[in-house]
């Protein structure tokens, strides 16, 4: 499921903008309304930094996408997604979602899930009555 994902989150990586923090990160995600990718954006002002998973999902609920499917993130390293990345995926993933960790030369260094990422995680049903 995440293995097409794999060239398109390397080709997002290589189109962050990192000029601070030199660490580029792509994202690739699987939805309900296509594949979209995205990478970190940073900004002068380091607090309005967006990553590269966030950038992905928000195009593609803008683009019309309620679901994520399969999510494939890119680094030099193999990192996986921050605290405020798993919240925002909690949100639009089931937690049986794959999430692969990629590195530069898309070598899957982890191999996890949206639930093992952020378990417990508050999502829409806690604000169900
Ligand atoms: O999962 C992650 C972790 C970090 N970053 C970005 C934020 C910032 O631009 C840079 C360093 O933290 O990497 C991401 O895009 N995704
Ligand atoms: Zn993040």
């Amino acid at each position: 499921m995440t293995d097409s994902l794999i060239p398109l989150a390397l080709a997002a990586r290589l189109r962050a903008y990192a000029p601070y923090s030199n660490y580029f990160v792509g994202a690739a995600i699987a939805t309900d309304a296509g594949v979209f990718s995205g990478c970190n954006v940073e900004n002068a002002s380091y607090g309005l930094c967006n990553c590269a998973e966030r950038t992905a999902v928000f195009s593609a609920i803008a683009a019309g996408a309620r679901t994520v499917m399969a999510v494939v993130v890119a680094t030099r390293n193999g990192g996986s997604p921050c605290g405020a990345c798993r919240q925002v995926l909690a949100e639009f993933a089931d937690p049986s979602c794959p999430v692969a960790c990629v590195d530069e030369t898309g070598t899957l260094v982890l191999e996890t899930t949206v639930g093992a990422l952020l378990p417990h995680a508050f999502t829409p049903r806690n604000l169900a009555h």
